[in-house]
């Protein structure tokens, strides 16, 4: 499989490359040359199997040409071996049409952690076939940071720094990064918001000199890999609930737009889907973007759901490409316009595609609140604020009664324990084996949100290509 840059002028790559890389070098995102399809017999057969078999069925196509199955399924087995659930992402139902999708039994209590592990496997099966080192910049605003920091922690050929917006993510989230040993990781609290620390670990990939002498690569949903694992849940809960024979709707808790991009893939490859719920919180670009195409940034407002606090979605643009007629040089032209301006039009083309797949809604503080009482008192289950959003939009759906909707759960309700016990009186706690979390020292360098500043930090600690 070849993948090509949304902005039309990078050379195209294989599997391989493109994960080490993470980033295009003109600035844009790769995606696969075209999207594999699967039969409905093909979907069919993914019945019964377990998560890693489904995963390698799903996956195999992406990786060919860089990976063998038997390789694909070595590394499946390592990654989701660390999940607390022999399902991996289990679904749980809340009542005659609703459904949350547990996406939070990794390591690190996030959905991050089904494409981060695996992520963390590929790049050091990728690593040992070259004389190589790698430095990872990522930005979060919470869980990329602790999930891309527990996959390639003590990685010999691998320095990760990772930034996140300081005072702006939970406690835990925060510790869950911080307080990790070991000598090839990095944490870097940056005044400013997620958008300023996304805009930096861009500027970086961007400095061709920089990027090559520290050979880059990228743990954020830039990155095609991490969408890549990704598709996999979206096939294996539609299967358990009927798929290819029946249709099955997604609410997705969305702030950068991979997750949910995921689904588009899905989708694309064959999955009946009958929608694509786009959740956001009041930081909502991604809704006005959809709903009326105004995707103009605006300014980032702190709220219960830190993850998803976000402006400027970094996937929009694989759908812009995708669902715009993949035309690389237009998307190049608007792209720039709006990194010149802060704000661009969709064209019809692209409301056009991306209007038969997605809705999306805007939940507020209520709202969330709301739907965190509803899964309580309706079905018992005690959900973390962000998928909170995803459900209040699920509910909102106006689809025929037979379909059902799946909302998927993005973290593990302890990690945003205050605002849970808000909403519900009840206070979720962590897994024993993270209860010594408050106890562990914290080390984290705090910096000004420049990018002078962060890049003279990097460079005095990364290691330069020999
Ligand atoms: C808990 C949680 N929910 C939802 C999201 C939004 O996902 P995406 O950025 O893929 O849209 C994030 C962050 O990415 C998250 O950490
Ligand atoms: N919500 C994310 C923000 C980064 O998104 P990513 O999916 O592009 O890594 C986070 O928790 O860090």
């Amino acid at each position: 499989m070849q993948y090509v840059s949304t902005r039309g002028s990078a050379p195209a790559l294989g599997f391989e490359d493109v994960t080490l890389a993470g980033l295009a070098s003109d600035g844009g995102l790769y995606v696969p040359e075209r999207w594999p399809g699967f039969s409905p017999d093909e979907i069919r057969a993914l019945s019964g199997l377990s998560y890693v078999e489904t995963a390698v069925r799903v996956m195999a196509p992406f990786v060919a040409g860089s990976l063998s199955e038997e390789e694909l399924r070595d590394l499946c087995e390592a990654a989701y071996g660390r999940f607390s659930h022999d399902a991996v992402t289990p679904l749980v139902q809340l009542d005659h049409r609703h459904w949350m999708l547990e996406l939070f039994h990794g390591p690190t209590l996030a959905f991050k952690d089904v494409a981060l592990q695996l992520l963390g496997q590929l790049f050091e099966r990728f690593l040992s076939r070259r004389d190589d080192h790698l430095t990872i910049v990522g930005a979060t605003s919470g869980d990329t940071g602790s999930a891309a920091i527990d996959a390639v922690a003590g990685r010999e050929k691998i320095d990760i720094f990772m930034l996140h917006p300081d005072g702006r993510v939970s406690d835990v989230q925060r510790r869950q990064m911080t307080t990790v040993r070991a000598p090839n990781v990095y944490n870097i609290a940056i005044e400013g918001s997620f958008d300023d620390a996304q805009a930096l670990v861009k500027a970086m990939f961007n400095d061709a000199g920089f990027s090559r002498r520290f050979n880059l690569s990228a743990v954020n949903s830039i990155n095609w890999a991490r969408l890549m694992a990704q598709v996999v849940y979206y096939f294996y809960a539609a299967v358990r609930l009927g798929a290819p024979d029946r249709e099955v709707a997604f609410s997705v808790p969305t702030g950068n737009f991979g997750d949910v991009f995921a689904g588009y893939v899905a989708a694309k490859m064959g999955l009946p889907v009958a929608r694509l719920m786009v959740a956001t919180n009041v930081n909502d670009i991604l809704h006005r973007a959809l709903a009326e195409g105004d995707y103009s940034q605006g300014q980032v407002v702190a709220t219960a759901t830190p993850s998803m606090d976000i402006q400027v979605s970094s996937n929009f643009e694989r759908l812009l490409f995708d669902a715009g007629g993949r035309d690389g040089n237009a998307l190049a032209n608007q792209m720039r316009g709006f990194e010149a301006t802060r704000a661009m039009r969709l064209t019809n083309a692209q409301r056009d595609g991306a209007s038969q797949l997605f809705t999306s809604a805007r939940v507020d503080a209520d709202g969330m609140t709301m739907a965190m009482r509803w899964a309580y008192d309706a079905a018992g289950q005690v959900i973390d604020p962000h998928s909170a959003v995803g459900l209040a939009a699920a509910r909102s759906l106006d689809l025929d009664p037979s379909i059902p909707v799946v909302t998927l759960a993005t973290a593990h309700a302890a990690k945003f324990r205050d605002a849970v016990e808000r909403a519900t009186g009840t206070r979720p706690a962590l897994p024993s084996r993270m209860g010594d979390l408050f106890a562990r020292e914290e080390s984290y360098a705090k910096l000004p949100g420049t990018f002078d500043a962060v890049t003279a930090y990097v460079a005095e600690r990364a290691t330069p290509r020999g």
